[in-house]
């Protein structure tokens, strides 16, 4: 039983999950685990996509490393895909979307050749993601937000933490009984 939910903050490249998860982490204590960043440091990776300029992730690598800690709860896990980690391990998914054409500006300040550029414009529109959570997860658990805007990251930051009180309280509720 875990005392701390785990979130998963999920998206598109771009659609904002750092911005949220970084928000997110500072108004509920929970901890930021930006995936990307163990995978590099804990070398989780089965060589590199030249054509598209990224590392392969060794995902079974990735999850020995996330094993030990993240099941007791606690982390905002922060990436651009959701169905590694295990059901079980996971209380909500909050997949961010992103009009796109404002991911076409964020995305092409970042120097991506046009064909990383184009598959990941594809993938929003396609939602990829969504029906990844959707396939992956319990449909009561998968949370769709809009990140098009400043506003509308404090107004799912808001909602998220909404959800954390009221998820703190059950638990704890459960606990007594
Ligand atoms: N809702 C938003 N409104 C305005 N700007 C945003 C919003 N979300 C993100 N941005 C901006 O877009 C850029 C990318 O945001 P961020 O790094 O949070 O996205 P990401 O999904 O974590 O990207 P990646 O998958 O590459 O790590 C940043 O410059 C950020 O300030």
């Amino acid at each position: 039983m875990r005392k701390s939910p785990n979130i998963i903050v999920t998206g598109t490249p771009g659609v904002g999950k750092t911005s949220h998860a970084e928000l997110l982490a500072e108004k509920t204590g929970l901890q930021h685990l930006a995936i990307n960043k163990v995978a590099e440091e804990q070398n989780c990776y089965d060589g590199r996509d030249e054509e598209l300029q990224t590392w392969i992730v060794d995902e079974d690598k990735l999850l020995d490393a996330l094993e030990a800690e993240v099941p007791a709860g606690g982390y905002i896990l922060d990436w651009h895909a959701c169905d590694l980690f295990p059901k079980s391990w996971i209380d909500l998914v909050v997949v961010l979307r992103c009009d796109s054409t404002v991911l076409y500006d964020r995305l092409t300040s970042r120097n991506y050749s046009s064909k990383k550029l184009e598959e990941n414009i594809d993938a929003e529109i396609m939602q990829v993601i969504l029906e990844e959570a959707w396939e992956s997860y319990d449909g009561e658990i998968v949370i769709e937000m809009q990140s098009d805007s400043l506003e509308n990251i404090d107004e799912n930051v808001e909602r998220i933490q909404t959800w954390f009180e009221q998820w703190k309280k059950d638990h704890a509720e459960e606990d007594k009984d």
